[in-house]
């Protein structure tokens, strides 16, 4: 699993104000507006507690305390525990915490003590930036391009689907493609088809995997992956909207599935 490093996590609130005003820009709508949208909810002041853990790799140097500005950013009132695992869960439980915030090398999860909904961080990250995409105000089509089909990507390009968009998708894993073909109908990209995309929702660990040939001169992209998909040749190009951001959107969207 690709994990999230302290410098990915560094002027987060910033990089979060400007994938906002992205958003805004690219879809008329900002990220508090499109989550209730997507999951029919409205924060109520919930109290959230943040549990380290230090399972596998460990803590993560300001992991913690990014969820909190986090929790903070959306009107919570959130904490860290005292004391990381077992420990830091039990003080959340004895002090009346309504929603649980933690993660281990493999999962990420909102857990919602108070009406026991559970939200895993890579369906709702997959979620949030696919819906980000789709919702380009300048679109000629419901053509989406989904790179990326492991577990953020695949969860996008299934909400796609499910939102009756035709998902053009690319990965080199043959196993997940089949099975998106399969499971999904998405259609198979293929670069000879030459055919350009103005709604982009990229999902791979990898740098530049977005090409010239595959979008429109005015194009949205909207990416969770790590590093950037688009290569800062194609970045400069002041028509390409471009939504990315390491933490935040995807937290937020765990949030907003389980108030
Ligand atoms: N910004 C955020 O809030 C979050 C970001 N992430 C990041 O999203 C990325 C994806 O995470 P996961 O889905 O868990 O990873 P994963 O490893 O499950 O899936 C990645 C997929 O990308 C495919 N891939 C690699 N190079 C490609 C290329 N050039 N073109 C098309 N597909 C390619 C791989 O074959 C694989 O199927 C990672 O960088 C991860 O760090 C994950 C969760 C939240
Ligand atoms: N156990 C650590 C947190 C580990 C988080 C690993 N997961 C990622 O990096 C995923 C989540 C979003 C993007 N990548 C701690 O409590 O400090
Ligand atoms: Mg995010």
């Amino acid at each position: 699993m690709a994990l999230l490093t302290p410098e990915d996590l560094e002027d987060l609130l910033n990089k979060l104000r400007q994938s906002n005003e992205t958003i805004k820009a690219s879809t008329g709508k900002g990220i508090t507006e499109i989550c209730e949208e997507v999951y029919g909810t409205r924060p109520a002041s919930q109290k959230v507690a943040i549990v380290p853990i230090t399972a596998g790799n460990g803590i993560i140097g300001n992991f913690s305390s990014s969820l909190l500005a986090i929790t903070e950013y959306f009107g919570l009132e959130g904490y860290i525990t005292d004391h990381p695992d077992i420990t830091g869960y039990h003080q959340a439980v004895s002090d009346g915490a309504d929603i649980l915030l933690m993660a281990d090398d493999h999962m990420f999860i909102a857990h919602n003590l108070k009406n026991g909904k559970i939200a895993a961080n890579h369906i709702c990250t997959g979620v949030i930036y696919s819906e980000i995409a789709s919702r380009f105000i300048h679109a000629g089509s419901k053509d989406v391009m989904v790179i990326g089909l492991g577990r953020v990507g695949y969860a996008g390009a299934e909400h796609l689907v499910k939102k009756g968009f035709n998902v053009y998708a690319y990965d080199p894993n043959t196993e997940f493609m089949e099975k998106a073909i399969e499971e999904l109908g998405v259609n198979a990209y293929d670069s000879a088809d030459h055919k350009k995309f103005s709604m982009v929702f990229e999902a791979t660990p990898n740098a530049n995997t977005i090409s010239e040939g595959m979008i429109t001169d005015r194009c949205l992209i909207s990416t969770p992956g790590i590093p950037c998909a688009l290569p800062a040749e194609l970045a400069e190009n002041g028509d390409i909207d471009l939504v990315m951001e390491p933490l935040v959107i995807g937290a937020a969207a765990m949030l907003y599935s389980v108030f």
